[in-house]
Order: C-alpha cells, then sequence, then structure tokens
C-alpha cells in the first residue's frame, strides 16, 4: 500500500510552497516523502523532484507547436486522450514512474492551479484511479488562500471551487487555508474555519441585491450539508502549524495506523 497528496487549488494558493515546506518539515524530523511535480508549466522548485511531468511534456514546446495560450496549453498537456501523437501517454508514464516506488512510499503531487482540471475536465480523476489501481490510498489537500475569506463571496466561491473538486474526485478532503501569516485580523478568519450557516447566509445577504435571497439561502445550505466544507487553518511560519496539517492528512489517508512510520536511512552500515 503506497500513501498520496494531491496538492489541489486555485493558481497562486500556495501549493508548490506547501510542498516545499512539506518536504523541509519532513527532512528535519527524518520522514521519508517524495514530491511530484504534476505541473507542466513549473519553472524551478524548492524542493527535491522526484517525478517531473515536464520529462513528458512541456507547456512551453505545446504551446509553439499548437498555438495555444497558457491555459489551453496546460489542459491539453494534462489531457490524456490528446497524448496519442506522443509515444507515451500520462498513464504510461506514470506506470512507469510509480514502479520505482514501494509498498510504504508517500508521494506528494503538486499540481498545476487551473481550477478546469478539478472542476469538469476528468484528467485529474483519471490519474487517480490509476494511482488507486496501483494500490495507493489517495487524499485531496485543497489550499485555499488566506485572502479568499476577507469576504463572504469570495468564501462561498471557494467553497465551491473545493466542493467541485469533491464530487469530481471522490477522495478523502482536507480543506486547507494557506498564507496564515498574511491575516491580520485573526477573528475575522475564525468565522470562516468553522463557518455558521446562519452568520454567513446574513452576510451574504447583506452583501448582495434582495433578489439573490432564495439563491444564498440554496448555496449556503449545500455548503453546510457537505459538513466538510470546514478549513483547517496553515501557518507555515509554524513548524507545529505544518505537524498537525499533515497528522490530519496522514489520518485521512491512513497513514501510519498498520506500519511504523518509514523513517529514513541515514546511516544503513550502522545497522547491526
Ligand atoms: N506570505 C505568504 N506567501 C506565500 C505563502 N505560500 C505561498 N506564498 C506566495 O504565493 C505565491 C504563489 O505561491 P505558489 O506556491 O507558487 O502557489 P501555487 O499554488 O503553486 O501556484 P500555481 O502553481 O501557479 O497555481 C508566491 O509568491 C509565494 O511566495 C505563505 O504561506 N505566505
Ligand atoms: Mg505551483
Amino acid at each position: 500500500m503506497g500513501y498520496a497528496q494531491l496538492v489541489i487549488g486555485p493558481a497562486g494558493s500556495g501549493k508548490s510552497t506547501y510542498c516545499s515546506s512539506l518536504s523541509q518539515h519532513c527532512e528535519t524530523i527524518g520522514r521519508s516523502i517524495n514530491i511530484v511535480n504534476l505541473d507542466p508549466a513549473a519553472e524551478n522548485f524548492n524542493y527535491p523532484v522526484a517525478m517531473d511531468i515536464r520529462e513528458l511534456i512541456s507547456l512551453e514546446d505545446v504551446m509553439e507547436e499548437l498555438g495555444l495560450g497558457p491555459n489551453g496549453g496546460l489542459i491539453y498537456c494534462m489531457d490524456l486522450k490528446y497524448h496519442r501523437h506522443l509515444e507515451e501517454n500520462l498513464d504510461e508514464w506514470l506506470t512507469e514512474e510509480l514502479d520505482n516506488y514501494l509498498d510504504d512510499d508517500y508521494l506528494v503531487f503538486d499540481c498545476p492551479g487551473q481550477i478546469e482540471l478539478f472542476s469538469h475536465v476528468p484528467v485529474l480523476k483519471n490519474f487517480v484511479e490509476h494511482l488507486k489501481r496501483k494500490n495507493f490510498n489517495v487524499c485531496v489537500v485543497y489550499l485555499l488562500d488566506s485572502q479568499f475569506i476577507t469576504d463572504v463571496t469570495k468564501f462561498i466561491s471557494g467553497c465551491m471551487a473545493s466542493l467541485s473538486a469533491m464530487v469530481q474526485l471522490e477522495l478523502p478532503h482536507v480543506n486547507i487555508l494557506s498564507k496564515m501569516d498574511l491575516v491580520r485580523n485573526k477573528r475575522d478568519i475564525e468565522n470562516y474555519l468553522n463557518p455558521e450557516p446562519q452568520t454567513l447566509l446574513a452576510e451574504l445577504n447583506q452583501r448582495m441585491a434582495p433578489q439573490f435571497g432564495k439563491l444564498n439561502k440554496s448555496l449556503i445550505e449545500l455548503v453546510d450539508q457537505y459538513s466538510m466544507v470546514s478549513f483547517s487553518p496553515l501557518d507555515l511560519r509554524k513548524e507545529s502549524s505544518i505537524q498537525y496539517i499533515l497528522s490530519q492528512i496522514d489520518m485521512s489517508i491512513q497513514f501510519g495506523e498498520d506500519a511504523d512510520v518509514k523513517v529514513k536511512d541515514f546511516d544503513a552500515e550502522d545497522d547491526d
């Protein structure tokens, strides 16, 4: 059994930074973790890259050869069905690469930020199916920038994007509010971490014209019914915050429940 986090969220929400902080944290505590770059547009990394989708396809090539813009180009790169003309496709690449990993290995996938990938294009869904076939326990780590929740309308839009990922990917789901170091008024944020539906509705109604009342009520009910829409704050300056988030994620993929946490072999010669 392998373990995997699929790190998704809107563009710029801090996915790659989270991956690099997680990598450092695990290095510090001597835990083995492998970060995979799934972003064909990525340029540089602050973490050691275990697997890199750019070995298969690069956004630059696609944009140049097909005359696509950056977003359309990216969706093209990720969409398996377009890869018939390539010698290898994403599935094959993944199969080959995953063969390098053994039972109990822990992978973290740093995904691109185009929300199409988890709202309606089935790319990530297929990708997850593939990981499951390879016997990986997978969960979604959905990052939302704390700056989103300075405003109830932005918060609802962030929740909707998270919900569409839940509906499409059908995986255990951990919602994270990133960039907590940028939050000035902590009290504002607390209202959004475990939102009280009635409070949200009142705020939303206040912000919007009266004719949206019914829609607002339905939206809030939807968010409330999926009680999964609650966010855990992540402050990358604090080791304890990273540790807490990691423990929540581990729980959702049952990591460490039946196996000892895999510790890096620092000095293999020393064992008796
Ligand atoms: N202050 C602060 N800035 C952050 C934090 N995390 C990320 N950033 C900044 O936010 C910007 C985007 O961060 P990335 O990690 O590249 O975000 P991403 O989600 O990987 O972006 P895409 O891959 O383009 O979708 C960068 O300028 C980061 O330095 C954080 O915890 N605090
Ligand atoms: Mg990134």
